[in-house]
């Protein structure tokens, strides 16, 4: 039952992308031009990201006060027909693509080439919004330093949750509080597979499968089954709520490949449902100050707000001196999910610029 662990996510994915250069393109100044929108990845999240720049062109171009202007979408395999994107725009010179842009979006994933073409724009001062949890959870601080250092911003609220904006509430709405804990499910695939599992007695190799069709997994799906996707999620949580450096070596981690059917029928036996829960907590154990992280399967009650999360929604409690207990609930994976939290952070970069 346990499926075949892939390779580890630290893969590269092609040839190195060349040290920045100046170009003969600069980004545009003028308000009333056209901005330039550059789309790295059309996969799940980047077709989806396309459709919609298309489909509410008039109401971003409101939001934004100028309109956005999709120049083109960075792929491996140019002739693959992708639904809702224009063929025309489809280039495999991801560096040309960023070269020309006023602003970035990275939805290629992996840590090669994405940091580096991150890193190309942000040295031209291009703001850059990307959905990769695992490359900000690893280069985060340095990315943010980068970014920082010429004058730009780096946007990833659809890295954690998806559209469920999660990562906005923590950084800003909770700016004056004081965060004691935050816990929840934090992955849409694993949600998926044991909810399955547990409520529909769907064998777990099929219920993976029909996740990874339903566009949820990611392109190794070991990230998701061994809680890699989660632990990086949570330590983009942690950070954000504590401004401690919590990295992914801190996360006490465990997945989902071990469980076999009798942890289920176990579970269900005593009234408790299997979730892959990640949680964060301060601590001042041994007279210290710091952050604690772990990504592990707990059997909660069915009447636990966590049990409650069907299919691929993600849930998350985060407990606050003042504000008391939270509840933020929704997707946490698919296209058009992660898409909305992608143009939420396009227009947020553009109405700075
Ligand atoms: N799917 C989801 O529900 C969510 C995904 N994310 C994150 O969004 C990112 C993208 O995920 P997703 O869309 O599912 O992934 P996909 O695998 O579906 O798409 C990846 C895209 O990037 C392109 N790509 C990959 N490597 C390169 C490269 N070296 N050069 C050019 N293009 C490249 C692929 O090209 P080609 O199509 O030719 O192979 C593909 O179009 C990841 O960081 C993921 O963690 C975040 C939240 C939710
Ligand atoms: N693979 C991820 C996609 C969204 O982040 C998940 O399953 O949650």
């Amino acid at each position: 039952m346990t499926p075949t662990p892939t390779s580890h996510p630290d893969d590269d994915r092609s040839a190195p992308v060349p040290t920045p250069q100046p170009t003969s393109h600069t980004a545009t100044t003028d308000v009333s031009a056209p901005l330039r929108v550059a789309l790295l990845g059309g996969g799940t999240v980047g077709a989806a990201v396309a459709r919609l720049l298309g489909e509410r062109a008039e109401l971003l171009a409101a939001r934004v006060g100028r309109p956005l202007e999709l120049v083109g979408v960075a792929v491996r395999d140019t002739s693959r027909v992708r639904d809702g994107v224009d063929p025309a725009l489809i280039t495999d010179d991801a560096v040309a693509l960023v070269d020309g842009a006023d602003l970035v979006v990275e939805v290629m994933g992996g840590l090669e080439p994405a940091r580096s073409l991150i890193e190309r724009a942000l040295v031209r001062g291009v703001p850059v919004v990307t959905a990769n949890k695992q490359l900000i959870a690893q280069q985060g601080p340095e990315l943010h330093a980068l970014a920082a250092e010429h004058g730009t911003d780096l946007h990833y609220e659809a890295a954690v949750m998806a559209a469920v904006p999660v990562m906005a509430v923590v950084r800003e709405s909770l700016a004056g509080d004081e965060i004691a804990s935050i816990s929840g499910i934090v992955n849409g695939s694993t949600n998926y597979v044991l909810d399955l599992v547990a409520r529909k007695g769907v064998p777990f190799e099929d219920a993976v499968r029909q996740a990874g069709e339903l566009g949820y997994l990611e392109a190794d799906p070991t990230e998701d089954l061994e809680g890699l996707d989660a632990a990086a999620k949570i330590v983009l949580l942690a950070r954000t709520a504590w401004g401690l450096p919590v990295t992914l070596d801190d996360v006490q981690r465990q997945g989902i490949t071990h469980l076999t059917d009798t942890d289920f029928e176990q579970a269900a036996a005593n009234g408790t449902v299997i979730k892959l829960v990640a949680s964060a907590w301060r601590s001042s154990a041994g007279g210290g100050d710091r952050v604690e992280v772990a990504v592990r399967p707990v059997a909660l009650p069915q009447d636990d707000p966590l049990a409650q999360a069907r299919e691929g929604a993600n849930v998350l409690i985060v407990e606050a001196r003042s504000a008391g207990t939270l509840r933020l609930h929704g997707a946490g994976a698919g296209g058009d999910a992660t898409a909305s939290a992608v143009l939420g952070d396009i227009v947020r970069a553009a109405r700075v610029r």
